[in-house]
């Protein structure tokens, strides 16, 4: 397979195309680690998101994995300005987030809405269903007069699938499932263009999650939405997602259109994480190699130098590796133009086989249980064995 690379850089000076609705660039979110008797003094950071470089199309679902820690929900809140990035900008219409104060950041924040992993808590048990969605309408002056926002709370529960009782009841009074579509209609009650759903199903029973899900995707056809989703389960993301990145870290490692991801994963630890999920059909051709990741993930606040990925990969080449943080590149695949980004010296040799892994338990897995094409989200642990 012939391959060509371009390198890029976060701070490359182009001009935001049209279908790009967020545009990330040399995203920094770093939280000082405060010491002393009245916490005033900083001993170092956590490096929490170091680096992101990254577009989200105008309706595509963005799908944003990685292991715990990784930084995944402070980059989704930093997108919301949520919290305050330490470097770097974040474009979203053409507007920096960053450069907003008050009014002008009050009226953006309408259009970007945050989905909670925990539905019971991010909605105030003291307030009932038409209070919680009410509250959002009234803040950006959606819910003037009573007869319309009586209509619009109808059209909101009937949009998440609940029927008009609910909004006389309170979150207690509903399933997990019922209460996450109570948190996707207070989003969608204000309107907005992009919603950052932050590991949206795994608080849910297996059962559940496939509905809510599916409910996502039909309302970004009806409302023509952009999704953000963040999980740390490779199975949901790819079920719903047009494009996928991989996040080690604090930044992303590899990113693609979800199917060529999961076709060709070309960066180590993307195929580490892949190699955790069951195959739906574990013929001979199937089969898989299963890697293990050796060590836990490095803490954030003292990542490892050169590229991040370097104490746990297991087809570590020279020093490079150790000294050279690698940027995210395009590889350019047969085929695939120019879609597929990379951050690894070496992804190119790995990808053709010149390089093998090494140090780690490689094996083939024989034996998967058999999963149907929706298949039930299975959680991903990388380095289980
Ligand atoms: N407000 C904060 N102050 C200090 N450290 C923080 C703060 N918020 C997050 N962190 C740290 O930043 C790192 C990234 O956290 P984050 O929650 O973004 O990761 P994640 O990939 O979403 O993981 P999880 O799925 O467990 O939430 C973690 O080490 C976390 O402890």
């Amino acid at each position: 397979m012939s391959t060509a690379a371009t390198e890029t850089t976060p701070q490359d000076d182009v001009a935001v195309p049209d279908d790009v609705l967020v545009d990330v660039r040399g995203l920094k979110v770093h939280f000082p680690i405060k010491r002393g008797v009245f916490f005033d003094r900083t001993v170092g950071h956590v490096y929490a998101v170091d680096g992101m470089d990254m577009q989200i199309k105008r309706g595509e679902t963005y799908g944003l994995v990685g292991e715990s820690g990784c930084g995944k929900s402070t980059f989704g809140r930093a997108l919301l300005r949520l919290e305050e990035p330490t470097e770097g900008t974040v474009l979203f219409d053409g507007v920096d987030v960053a450069s907003l104060k008050g009014e002008t950041l009050r009226r953006k924040r309408q259009d970007m809405q945050m989905v909670f992993q925990d539905p019971l808590s991010s909605l105030d048990p003291r307030q009932t269903v038409e209070s919680l969605l009410l509250e959002g309408m009234q803040a950006h002056g959606l819910a003037k007069d009573g007869k319309a926002a009586t209509a619009r709370l109808r059209e909101l529960l009937s949009a998440v699938g609940l029927p008009p009782a609910a909004l006389r009841k309170y979150p207690h009074e509903f399933s997990g499932g019922q209460r996450q579509r109570i948190g996707i209609a207070r989003a969608l009650s204000v309107n907005p263009q992009l919603i950052v759903a932050d590991e949206p199903v795994s608080a849910l029973d297996v059962s559940v999650q496939a509905q809510v899900v599916n409910l996502l995707e039909e309302l970004q056809e009806e409302f023509s939405l952009t999704y953000l989703v963040v999980a740390h389960d490779l199975a949901v993301v790819r079920h719903i997602s047009d494009r996928v990145g991989v996040m080690y870290l604090g930044a992303l490692v590899e990113e693609a259109d979800a199917d060529d991801l999961y076709a060709m994963p070309l960066h180590p630890y993307t195929r580490a994480l892949m190699s955790a999920v069951p195959v739906p059909d574990p013929t001979t051709e199937d089969r898989r190699e299963r890697i293990i990741l050796a060590g836990d993930l490095p803490s954030p606040a003292n990542p490892p130098t050169g590229c991040r990925f370097h104490t746990r990969c297991p087809w570590k080449q020279e020093e490079r590796c150790d000294t050279e943080r690698p940027q995210l590149r395009t590889i350019e695949l047969e085929g695939v133009p120019g879609t597929h980004r990379v951050a690894c010296h070496f992804a190119e040799q790995i990808q053709r086989g010149e390089i093998q892994p090494h140090e780690v338990d490689v094996s083939f897995v024989e034996q998967v249980d058999a999963q149907p094409d929706d298949a039930t989200p299975v959680t991903v642990e990388p380095g289980a064995p």
